[in-house]
């Protein structure tokens, strides 16, 4: 009976790591990136709203987001912008972020586990939370950010 519950344990958890790895280098990082907004880019609520401001600058703004996954798990320093100001206009909302959010955890789900994957959708998750709150203030009162 205990081998039997042994094997059972085992399995599961082979197979919720199978063919999965840990975020440790930035080749991780950049995989982890770009498999993100080409699932973003299909997404017919939030493509839209990414590819109207970055059109053909694609590739400079994957290079960015590289650096700031890169600065946010990794702890090397290579991210030196203000995430807020670009978002700080959008025409967007509590949906756009859970959308955000559920392609996020996807991604991360389907390429990796660990400690750093479980981070990196909990930053992203008070990232969208404090992004929504902000934006939801300036679209209810008019002002223009500060920061
Ligand atoms: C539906 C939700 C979101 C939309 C539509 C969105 C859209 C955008 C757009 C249009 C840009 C500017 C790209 C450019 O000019 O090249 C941008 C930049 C960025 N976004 Fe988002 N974003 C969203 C959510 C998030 C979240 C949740 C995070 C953080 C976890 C995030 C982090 C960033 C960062 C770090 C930048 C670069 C800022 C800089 O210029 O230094 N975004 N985003």
């Amino acid at each position: 009976m205990d081998l039997i519950l042994f094997d059972t344990i085992s399995f599961n958890e082979l197979e919720m790591t199978e063919g999965k790895k840990e975020i440790t280098t930035i080749g991780d990082i950049r995989l982890l990136v770009d498999q993100f907004y080409t699932r973003i880019r299909e997404d017919q609520l939030v493509g839209p709203v990414f590819d109207a401001v970055i059109r053909d600058q694609w590739p400079r703004h994957l290079e960015k987001m590289y650096t700031f996954w890169e600065t946010v798990l990794l702890g090397n320093h290579t991210y030196f912008g203000s995430p807020f100001p670009p978002h700080a206009k959008l025409l967007i909302g509590a949906q756009h972020f859970n959308t955000w959010l559920k392609l996020w955890y996807e991604t991360l789900d389907a390429y990796f586990y660990g400690p750093l994957a479980e981070e990196a959708k909990w930053r992203a998750d008070k990232m969208a939370a404090m992004f929504l709150s902000k934006i939801e203030y300036y679209q209810g009162t008019g002002k223009t950010p500060l920061i």
